[in-house]
């Protein structure tokens, strides 16, 4: 098993909302990049890299919530840089159901939304970018390019999405989904630490997100696995079990089917034999389109 990652310089300038204040360790990068997460002991020697001091300013500057739609059984996740006068924030894998909760905290807590973003497009839910859009204006709706989805702000592996002086770098883990990303917050000593893996459903708490739809594949899903520090905090869209928060640690000692061998992952993900999610074709064309559906033509 090799720890695969590609590099994570580059920077989206439509998405920078301050310069490039530190870039992932170049050590971390093997030569050999590829797509992926792979939960493998050896990240841990990254572990010191944030531990002690390092981190500590972020982590000030860090305003971060856990939200749950119990219906969808899904995450969302509120992230906000308090230390910027303006306090931007970003909501990832927000759902319709609950957005005025979530823009009402926002207001609470004096932030400005900048982005609402998705880790992918979702079949079990409808998400609440469309709809925070035409309830707050100037906000801008992310996805990866590789979704098809339409939205303001197309991302790809490698990218960084700044609010403040806090940012997210971006990591395709295609398998769930063929458009699936992962957000991470940023490395350096004016991040937070430990840091912050957003999963979106490429990894639940000791398991993962199926692969029998949207171009799932178990194939791409074992191979899109990267590396992070042992501590790294993983938070996924759903769980259904009562967890909220794992770590890549858990995960490399806990997570029933990612550290199996390839092919007995694949076995157990041909045979989960879960139903359909009861809102998928309801979901998913609307993910398409942001959440929001395109208005029906006018009666002539
Ligand atoms: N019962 C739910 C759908 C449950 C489900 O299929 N969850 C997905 C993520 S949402 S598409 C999944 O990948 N689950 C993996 C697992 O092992 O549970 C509904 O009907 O909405």
């Amino acid at each position: 098993m090799v720890a695969l990652l590609r590099s994570c310089r580059r920077l989206i300038p439509h998405l920078s909302a301050a310069a490039a204040a530190s870039s992932p360790s170049s050590s971390w990068c093997a030569p050999r990049a590829r797509r992926g997460l792979r939960l493998l002991p050896v990240v841990l020697a990254m572990a010191a890299y944030s531990s002690g001091g390092a981190g500590a300013e972020g982590t000030r500057r860090l305003l971060f919530r856990q939200l749950f739609e119990k219906e969808s059984s899904t995450y969302t996740y509120l992230l906000a840089d308090v230390g910027d006068p303006e306090k931007p924030a970003v909501l990832i894998d927000p759902v319709d159901r609950t957005v005025d909760r979530d823009i009402n905290l926002i207001k609470e807590l004096g932030l400005k939304l900048v982005y609402a973003m998705n880790t992918h497009v979702h079949a079990d839910h409808v998400t609440g970018t469309g709809l925070i859009k035409t309830k707050v204006p100037g906000v801008k709706s992310v996805i990866s390019k590789a979704s098809k989805a339409k939205a303001d702000h197309f991302i790809e592996h490698g990218d960084k999405i700044y609010f403040g002086n806090l940012f997210l770098e971006v990591r395709a883990t295609p398998g769930h989904t063929a458009g699936c990303m992962t957000y991470v917050t940023g490395d350096g000593h004016d991040q937070p630490s430990p840091r912050m893996a957003f999963t979106g459903d490429a990894l639940i708490i000791r398991a993962c997100g199926r692969t029998d739809f949207q171009g799932g594949s178990s194939d791409e899903l074992y191979e899109s696995i990267f590396t992070l520090p042992n501590d790294t905090l993983l938070y996924p869209a759903h769980d259904y079990k009562g967890f909220t928060v794992s770590t890549v640690e858990e995960e490399v000692a806990y997570n029933a089917r990612l550290t199996k061998d390839k092919e007995t992952f694949k076995t157990i993900m041909e045979n989960l034999n879960l139903a359909y999610p009861k809102m998928i074709d309801v979901a998913v064309p609307a993910n398409l389109v942001c959440g929001i559906q395109d208005p029906p033509p006018s009666k002539v």
